[in-house]
């Protein structure tokens, strides 16, 4: 078994007296592609730098590739890329010389990549960083993040601007170079569709923990709406581990399932004369129960 690129040990993050991340264990092994959820203000980015160790800590510790920060060497700094959520300064500089100047501190740093990418995405490289829009300062940062062509990348809600278009396009990268140089990538997102083109894990930080860690096909597979249809309604029964939700009606009941069920589901139609029918549920769809259910 591949030993954790990144574990987070029993980590506790407050500011004033609110806990934002509390005793939070997490780990993500090389070429993982970990989508980060969570609702607005759960601590997503208060992970994510504390991870950079942009933030300290109450308690705990990460490590990276087992050591802490300050014991990294230079190479492996020279190999992580982070996208911060917010991104300002050198607003002065033009597109090619932001990137050319932040390529030098970067040995791995591919230029013609870089270049590709400007291009590609429709970045006019003789525009002032000062002026881009949003979407286009995005832009710049992913790309700057991608040339680097890191071993491991935390992205801040990266495509949180970026049209759909480039969103995809950009996506798609992430995949290309996990699979070219095994890069490691954790990012953050609040657009749950994308995770399932691109995520192969998929960790929900709620109430200052990941409580739910995913594989993300092995999830699809298990997750799903049933309608079970009997002569009255029925209310919840034991047969079913893993509920999300419940809900007793007219004919039956509809519920939410989160593990393989064909075994159960079979003789709970043979015990209760039911007939049940299955519904493909989406991982949109999954996180919105999680968080349903929590309320
Ligand atoms: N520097 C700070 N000082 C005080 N409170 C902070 C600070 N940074 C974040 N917080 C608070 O910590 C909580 C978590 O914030 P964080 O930005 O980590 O969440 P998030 O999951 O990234 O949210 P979003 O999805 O909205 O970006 C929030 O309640 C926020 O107000």
């Amino acid at each position: 078994m591949s030993s954790p690129i990144l574990s987070v040990t029993n980590f506790s993050k407050s500011y004033a007296d609110a806990k934002v991340l509390d005793s939070l264990n997490f780990e993500i092994n090389q070429g993982d592609i970990v989508a980060l959820l969570g609702r607005n203000g759960a601590g997503k980015s208060t992970l994510l730098e504390s991870i950079m160790n942009l933030r300290n800590g109450d308690q705990g510790q990460v490590l990276l590739w087992g050591n802490k920060w300050d014991n990294l060497s230079q190479a492996q700094r020279e190999k992580i890329s982070f996208v911060a959520q917010e991104t300002a300064g050198f607003e002065w500089m033009k597109v090619d010389d932001f990137l050319t100047y932040l390529g030098g501190f970067f040995p791995s740093w591919d230029a013609n990549y870089c270049q590709k990418l400007v291009h590609k995405w429709n970045l006019d490289p003789k525009q002032r960083v000062g002026d881009l829009s949003g979407g286009q300062s995005q832009i710049l940062h992913v790309i700057q993040a991608l040339s680097v062509k890191p071993d491991l990348m935390i992205l801040d809600e990266p495509v949180a601007h970026l049209d759909p278009n480039i969103r995809r396009q950009f996506l798609g990268e992430l995949v290309e170079l996990t699979c070219e140089i095994g890069s490691t990538v954790i990012f953050s997102s609040h657009i749950v569709s994308d995770l399932e083109r691109v995520a192969n894990k998929v960790a929900l930080l709620m109430n200052g923990e990941i409580q739910h860690y995913y594989d993300v096909e092995e999830l699809k597979a298990s997750i799903a709406h049933v309608k079970i249809s009997t002569e009255a309604p029925l209310q919840q029964t034991e047969e079913f581990s893993s509920l999300i939700n419940w809900t007793p009606i007219a004919g039956g009941a509809t519920a939410t399932i989160a593990t393989p069920m064909k075994q159960t589901l079979d003789e709970f139609k043979n015990n209760h004369s039911a007939h049940i029918e299955i519904i493909p549920m989406s991982l949109e769809d999954w996180y919105l129960e999680v968080c349903h259910a929590t309320d």
